[in-house]
Order: structure tokens, then sequence, then C-alpha cells
């Protein structure tokens, strides 16, 4: 069995963080971990509480996984502070580990903080140049590398900065695309562009579609899929979580992690 980890914070009413990816490594068969970063107080309508875990409760947890375990392939989400992002970073080296997918979570969707500020030089110089692939939505690629995203040029010259700061790969997703048709993730590999697009669905129900979207990739890696395709299943996963998506809560509702597997299944076609 391939087994793939999450560093991220919790997520308490289930649609976002550690509870999306372990859900959406389930759903594609792999074994699922996790080492959290911090507890949030959270649910459809927004975060009510920020709780996080100390730096030695995160670097336990990882040991305890890489001493007994093993890794495959890992993802983070949420890691809050400039001290986890460094632990973490040396983690990593120290373990030899190279299926690094980061997802730079910096804000959730009601507009609560879920990285201190000092930390985003942290994710930059540490993080980023061990990643294998960075998956930003245009929000975050606007703060980490410092421009305005607003046409395909703003994502391409984007997209060669992150390669820059050390990415080997990098998807800008397109959630935040200003067209209300469609979305188009931006994949890069250094060398070639590559648009994935999908019909824009129109629903409120967007609860942790980046963490979702960022689990799918890691649980392909850890399958030994290639990066690109990968990125090209993780699409098809999330269009169809949020085609699916669940009317729960009075905000935005979470995706439905069932969606792609039920639609396979049907298909006779899962491996
Ligand atoms: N309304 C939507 N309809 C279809 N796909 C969407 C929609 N919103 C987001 N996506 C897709 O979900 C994934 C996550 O994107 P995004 O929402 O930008 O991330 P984040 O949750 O980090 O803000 C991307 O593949 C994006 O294209
Ligand atoms: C604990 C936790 N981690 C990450 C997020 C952000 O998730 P994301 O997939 O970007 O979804 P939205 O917050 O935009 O719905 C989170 N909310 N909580």
């Amino acid at each position: 069995m391939r087994k793939a980890l999450t560093i991220a914070g919790s997520d308490s009413g289930g649609g976002a963080g550690i509870q999306a990816d372990l859900k959406t490594f389930q759903e594609l068969e792999v074994y699922g971990m996790s080492a959290i970063t911090a507890v949030t107080a959270q649910n459809t309508l927004g975060v009510q509480g920020v709780y996080p875990m100390s730096t030695d409760a995160v670097v336990q947890q990882i040991n305890s996984i890489a001493n007994d375990i093993g890794v495959d392939a890992l993802k983070t989400g949420m890691l809050f502070s400039a001290d986890i992002i460094d632990a973490v970073s040396q983690q990593i080296t120290e373990y030899n580990w190279r299926n690094i997918v980061v997802d730079p979570v910096m804000i959730a969707k009601g507009g609560a903080s879920l990285l201190q500020q000092e930390a985003i030089a942290a994710l930059k110089q540490k993080l980023i140049p061990l990643s294998l692939i960075i998956t930003p939505n245009i929000p975050e690629a606007e703060v980490i590398i410092g421009m305005e995203i607003k046409t395909k040029e703003d994502k391409e010259a984007a997209a060669k900065k992150f390669i820059e700061l050390g990415a080997k790969n990098v998807v800008i997703k397109g959630g935040h695309d200003a067209d209300p048709l469609e979305t188009m993730d931006l994949f890069f590999d250094g060398c070639e562009f590559a648009y994935y697009s999908s019909k824009r669905i129109d629903t409120q129900n967007t609860h942790g579609t980046g963490c979702t979207f960022s689990a799918a990739i890691t649980a392909e890696i850890a399958k030994g899929k290639k990066v690109q395709e990968a990125v090209i299943t993780a699409k098809d996963f999330i269009q169809a979580a949020i085609e699916e998506n669940i009317s729960l809560g009075n905000g935005h509702g979470p995706t439905n992690h069932w969606a792609y597997k039920k639609r396979i299944l049907q298909k006779g076609l899962f491996v």
C-alpha cells in the first residue's frame, strides 16, 4: 500500500485541512497519515479560532511516522508559523524526502489568517526550494511573487518566478479567475506551459477545494504517477467533487470527496 502524509491544520467542520486531505487519500486508495500543525475551530461560516501546536509536537508527529511507517509522498497545507516551516523543511531534508507537494495556504475563505505574515519569508527560502510541485491560488501567488495576476501572461510570468524560487513544478489554480464560465489552472514544469480548464460550477459550496486538489496530486504521486499526470487526475477529482458538492451548514459547504471514485466505479474503470 502506498502511503501519503499531510502536514496541515485540522478543520473541525471537516471540509478543508487534514480532514479533506485524509478523505481524498482514502478515495484515491493510498494510506493516509497526518501531522497536525494547528487546530482550527471552523465551520461553513468561517474560522472561529486558531490554536497552533508547538513546533516540538509537529516534529515528533513527523518523526513517529518516518521512523516506523515511511512516506511515499507528502503535502503541506496550513503551516501557520516560520518556526513550523523551518522545522518541517529541516525534517524533509534529513529524511531525504523528494515527493513534496506544497499548498501555500495563507487565508481561509472567510478571511481568517492561517499563516503569519512573517512566515512568508521562510516559506520562500526554506520550503519552496524543496517542493516537487507548489499549488498556489491566485492571491497566494500574488503575495509570494509580489505581482498582480490578472491575465494569462501574468500567470505565466508568475509561474516562471516559482521555478526561480526553486519549485520543480507549479500549478497556479484558477478558482479565483475572473472568468464566470470556466476555471483555468496553469501547469508549468520549467519548460512548457499546459492549461487545464473546466466548466466553473456555480455554487458557494467550495470550501476546501485547494486542500482537496493538492491532496489528490499527492495521492497520485505516492502511487507513482508523473507530476503532470497527477495534476490531470487531481483536476478531474476536484471537478467531480465540486459538481456533487454538499449543502451543509449556512455558509460555504464542502465538496464531495466520494464523487470521483463513484463515477469511476460506475464506469468500471478504477485503478
Ligand atoms: N467553482 C468552481 N468550479 C470548478 N472548479 C473550481 C471552482 N472553484 C475552484 N475550482 C478548482 O478547484 C481547484 C482549487 O482552486 P482554488 O479554488 O483556486 O483554490 P483555493 O481553495 O486554494 O483557493 C482548482 O483546480 C480550481 O480550478
Ligand atoms: C485548517 C485549514 N487548512 C486550510 C484551509 C484552506 O483551505 P482551502 O482549500 O484553501 O479552502 P477555503 O478555506 O478557501 O475554503 C482551511 N480553511 N483550513
